[in-house]
């Protein structure tokens, strides 16, 4: 993650139109670990499959989502650094411009393999309206139209069909933009996340 990505211009088209898409956000050579690192926890068997629900009331519904997800914290691991250093200083930044208050973050890593897909869904809970931002950064080594697996947005402008490119970044309003991953022919690699507003007792 050697040159840094100017988040303003992001934020603002964000702010525009709920959604944001930025390419080169990780280098090829940090996207080389990182790929390394999932690929290596996913080969060991560490990924579970993905449910939906929010952290109280998980269900298993392969009809629904078909990727299975590794949750990440922190200090899990040390390849991970510069990447949350990135998010905090998008979070930082999104306080100060618009007046957010993002106090909290979860991320967990992604593997779609071949056939797996994610219907149409939000991003935030009926029961708990903490998730702000969704992020969302692609993995893969390349991607090939003829792969499937897009990230298809459904904005009030039209949908729009977005590729898991290398590197790419995918912001958009967790609770507003519906969206979904069509069914992908290759394994499909994505560290993805939510910037959240978690309530604090006074
Ligand atoms: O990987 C993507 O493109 C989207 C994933 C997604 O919608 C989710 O995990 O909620
Ligand atoms: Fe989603």
């Amino acid at each position: 993650m050697k040159t840094k990505v100017d988040f303003l211009p992001l934020i603002d088209t964000v702010v525009e139109n709920g959604f944001a898409v930025c390419d080169d956000f990780i280098s090829p050579d940090y996207l080389a670990k990182l790929r390394h690192l999932i690929k290596e926890h996913y080969h060991e068997g560490e990924f579970k499959d993905a449910e939906i629900g929010d952290r109280f009331n998980q269900t298993k519904v392969n009809s629904i989502r078909k990727d299975e997800i590794l949750w990440l914290s922190r200090g899990l691991f040390s390849e991970l650094v510069n990447f949350y250093s990135e998010i905090d200083r998008l979070v930082s930044i999104l306080n100060r411009y618009c007046f957010l208050s993002i106090n909290d973050c979860e991320f967990h890593f992604a593997v779609y393999p071949p056939g797996a897909f994610y219907k149409k869904h939000v991003d935030q809970f009926k029961t708990n309206d903490a998730r702000l931002l969704t992020v969302i950064c692609y993995l893969n080594e390349f991607w090939d139209e003829s792969y499937g697996g897009e990230l298809m947005i459904y904005p009030e402008s039209g949908p729009l069909r977005i590729l898991p490119q290398p590197g790419r970044l995918v912001l958009f309003k967790s609770d507003e933009l519906p969206h979904e991953v069509l069914i992908t022919n290759k394994t499909r690699l994505s560290i993805t996340g939510w910037l959240k507003h978690k309530h604090t007792p006074l």
